[in-house]
């Protein structure tokens, strides 16, 4: 699913109106009986609703949503901020309607904010995305109000407050909801981790904007549905064997981690690579052998460390179908002298993780080698220490898709809504995962099933957006069942399903 930013979707609006062709005042309706809608099915017609308007479009929304709401027997009151003389036309077209029902109460001073209750659920329809400039007056007093009540509050399209693509200033202020129900498509603050108070949980309703629109707009920035992963999922042939899937090899492990190195091999084994070699340190051997039996070991001559050959004899590197390089391996500069032999001979892209990041943070010239399109995995500590401190969410997003475009490389930016860059310079945003999964050794997870993909001849991109979408997705369904806090990094492999 595409973003766009705000000035794309003023234009999709205005498209939808002269093309369904829709009136602006019939759009508006449409999007606030599709917040109702939302609204009515979980929040029940004995709840306070105390909606909460400014004197724009999202304001007229608010004015919309409080008519369905009384319509639908809510019990309902409504408040105008009146901070200027001046209101839209779709705004006052609504307001003369409501005005037929009950009579809003204006805010024009602090004096004038209602105390809000534990029961009482706040709609903010105050500002939407058309804020220009930071909540000043009595706006301000307004979000300070709502946001120091014990309410309950629903945001309509985006918090009050919060810019839809662009930093929210230090100083400024926004409306902190426990839910943000927008429309048509997230808006990219909501996916940054920056604004996470000023979005509570969110969900996107549909308003049947034009969709010729949205297809020629031109934007760097994707959401993953569940569909368009479906889509990527590549189904088994009945006439295949194992060598259809692919011999991966994962190079993990060193003394005391070679735990990581178990999770990243069974994660690969349960993302249907055909054939997987691992290499380990030497201590590593009966481990792996007795936690995967699955796996053909090859164990390092290094009794604790990685640093390339074995006694066991096996492919070239350059005959694997894949290579995955990284989960606890450690920074001895053995490991990092084996790491650039790996670099110059792999032909094929590569999933590199963990310390082999921070091995290529430490002796830059490393990146040089990485073959064009390989997947690097960090957290945003590592991708720090990989390019440089950024100021917040937005120039952090610029220094990764500048990152991928330079080195050619996938850059898997972890974290709640994954953000994954291309070499083109796209950023797909994750949809799946939860905060259960932020526990040691999920990263690790997360590169077998990569290296997986790339052996079975997935195109590295699709391995990527797939990739990471079904490594969340295993983490939610492992979630449903033990919980969030409960949950470790084996749970997810446990739960990869590879069907949605
Ligand atoms: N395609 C969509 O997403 C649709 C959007 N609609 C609604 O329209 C909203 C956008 O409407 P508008 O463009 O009128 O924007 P707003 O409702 O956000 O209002 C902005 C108005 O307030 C003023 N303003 C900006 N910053 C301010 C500040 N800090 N303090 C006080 N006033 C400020 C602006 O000059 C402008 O007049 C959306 O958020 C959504 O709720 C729906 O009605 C219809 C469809
Ligand atoms: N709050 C969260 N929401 C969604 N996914 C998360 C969250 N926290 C962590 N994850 C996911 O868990 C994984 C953690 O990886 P990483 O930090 O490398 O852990 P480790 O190094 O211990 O394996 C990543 O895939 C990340 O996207
Ligand atoms: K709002």
């Amino acid at each position: 699913m595409k973003i766009l930013d705000v000035d794309q979707i003023r234009q999709l609006d205005q498209y939808t109106i002269l093309n369904e062709p829709i009136a602006p005042i019939q759009l508006m309706e449409r999007a606030s009986q599709a917040f109702t809608n939302w609204f009515t099915a979980r929040f029940d017609s004995k709840t306070a609703v105390k909606v909460f308007c400014g004197l724009g479009n999202n304001g007229g929304d608010g004015l919309a949503i409080a008519r369905l709401l009384i319509q639908a027997e809510y019990n309902v009151d409504v408040f105008v901020v009146r901070y200027a003389p001046r209101e839209s036309d779709d705004f006052a077209h609504n307001h003369r309607r409501l005005k037929l029902l009950t009579a809003p109460v204006y805010i024009e001073n602090p004096g004038d904010i209602p105390t809000l209750r534990h029961s009482d659920v706040v709609i903010d329809a105050i500002l939407g995305s058309g804020i220009s400039r930071p909540a000043e007056g009595i706006v301000r007093s307004v979000i300070e109000a709502i946001n120091r009540a014990p309410a309950t509050v629903v945001s309509v399209d985006i918090a009050s407050g919060l810019h839809a693509n662009s930093a929210t200033e230090p100083g400024e202020i926004t409306i902190c909801p426990d839910y943000t129900i927008t429309f048509e498509m997230p808006k990219l603050a909501m996916l940054l981790p920056g604004n996470a108070k000023s979005v509570g949980e969110w969900h996107v309703v549909d308003i049947g904007l034009h969709q010729r629109f949205i297809d020629q707009s031109p934007t760097p920035y994707y959401y993953t549905t569940r569909d368009e992963a479906r889509l990527l999922l590549r189904r088994r042939e009945r006439f295949s064997n194992k060598g259809t899937f692919g011999h991966a090899l994962l190079l993990v492990g060193s003394y005391g981690k070679v735990g990581a190195g178990v999770l990243a091999a069974r994660a690969c084994l349960r993302s249907g690579v055909g054939l997987l070699t691992v290499q380990v340190p030497r201590c590593g051997y009966g481990i792996l052998q007795t936690a995967v039996p699955e796996v053909i070991c090859r164990p390092d001559v290094h009794e604790r460390l990685l640093t390339g050959p074995s006694e066991v004899e096996g492919p070239a590197l350059a005959d694997y179908a894949a290579v995955g390089i990284g989960p606890g391996i450690g920074k001895a500069p053995e490991t990092a002298r084996f790491l650039r032999e790996v670099l110059t001979n792999c032909r094929k892209p590569a999933v590199v993780d963990a310390d082999a990041l921070n091995l290529l943070a430490a002796q830059r010239d490393l990146m040089g080698l990485l073959p064009e399109n390989s997947i690097l995995t960090p957290h945003p500590k590592e991708f720090e220490r990989l390019t440089q401190r950024w100021q917040n969410d937005y120039d952090k997003l610029e220094i990764l898709r500048d990152f991928a475009q330079r080195k050619q490389v996938i850059v898997v930016l972890k974290g709640a809504h994954t953000a994954i860059a291309l070499p083109n310079g796209d950023v797909h945003f994750n949809s799946t995962g939860n905060p259960g999964m932020s526990t040691g050794g999920t990263g690790d997870v997360l590169t077998g099933v990569l290296t997986a993909l790339l052996a079975q001849g997935y195109d590295p991109v699709e391995a990527a957006v797939l990739g990471v979408f079904a490594h969340g997705h295993a983490g939610d369904l492992a979630a449903e069942q033990r919980g969030e806090t409960g949950l470790i990094a084996s749970d997810v492999t446990d739960s990869l399903r590879w069907s949605w």
